[in-house]
């Protein structure tokens, strides 16, 4: 199976720019899956919640999950992607997944980092776990990484790789999933984007180094700090089913769980 990561720099407010150019990126794209970073299509500062309102959109009726879907059904491809959703009411920052037949589902982030609490809803759905047929996927967002019980939650539920699609500022994420995934002993895809955003006092600099990282928490794959563009790696996830990280020693099974919370 092969997986990817489409790393960018999204230009803040302009979907149709940003879609076209993750298309572009996409386009030669011999892949089963690709990951796009967090909130790939509107960017990232927002300094108002009008911004939102304004850019956020329909899930899966919208342009951005429209032109995602044309691309997956073209290809024969999954797409995991970060995207600004108008639920109801509601605004959230969530993660799509779509495949060759259209929108499969959704994952609305359920740890905000920093600013996003002024401007979205923290996620009201369960961490997701989808059957892809080649492989079995969990979707997290960015700052989740932060919380050791969602990865574990997306590996009980048999997810044999984590889709993260990220736009880090902070240098720690890439070092814990590699954590995560030796602990579930499962693969994991962080899809960081690059650039500068500031459109406000604060400057915020986006990481890159997108990767991704097999059930050993060995390094498959990793991209630079600021170069956008498309990389891709093949992957075997049924590796994801053997939790044994020594011959008696089973990292799911041998959970103490009678004496969590005591
Ligand atoms: N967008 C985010 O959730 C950023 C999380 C903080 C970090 N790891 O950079």
């Amino acid at each position: 199976m092969k997986v990817g990561v489409v790393q960018m720099a999204p230009v803040f407010g302009d979907v149709k720019v940003n879609v076209e150019k993750a298309l572009g990126l996409m386009d030669k794209a011999d892949a089963d899956l690709l990951v796009l970073p967090e909130l790939f299509s509107t960017g990232y500062q927002f300094v108002n919640k009008e911004e939102v309102m304004e850019l956020a959109e329909e899930v899966p009726n919208g342009f951005t999950c429209e032109k995602l879907s044309e691309a997956a059904r073209e290809k024969n491809i999954f797409i995991v992607a970060g995207m600004a959703e108008k639920g109801g009411e509601n605004y959230y920052n969530s993660a799509v997944l779509i495949g060759p037949k259209g929108f499969v589902g959704r994952y609305r982030k359920a740890h905000l980092f920093y600013e996003e609490k002024f401007w979205f809803t923290p996620g009201d759905i369960e961490f997701p776990v989808f059957d892809i047929g080649k492989a079995k996927i969990g979707l997290m967002i960015c700052f989740d990484w932060v919380f050791p019980e969602v990865s574990r939650i997306l590996a009980l539920k048999g997810a044999q790789i984590i889709c993260q699609p990220a736009n880090l500022v902070l240098p720690y994420c890439q070092s814990t999933m590699i954590s995560r995934s030796i602990e579930n002993r499962c693969f994991s895809i962080t899809c960081n984007r690059v650039g500068i955003e500031k459109r406000k006092e604060e400057e915020l600099d986006f990481t890159g180094m997108s990767q991704v990282i097999n059930p050993k928490g060995e390094v498959m794959l990793t991209m630079g700090e600021v170069s956008e563009g498309l990389e891709i790696v093949e992957i075997d996830p049924a590796l994801a089913d053997d939790k044994l990280i020594t011959t008696h020693n089973d990292v799911i099974k041998d959970r103490r769980t009678d004496l969590f919370g005591k």
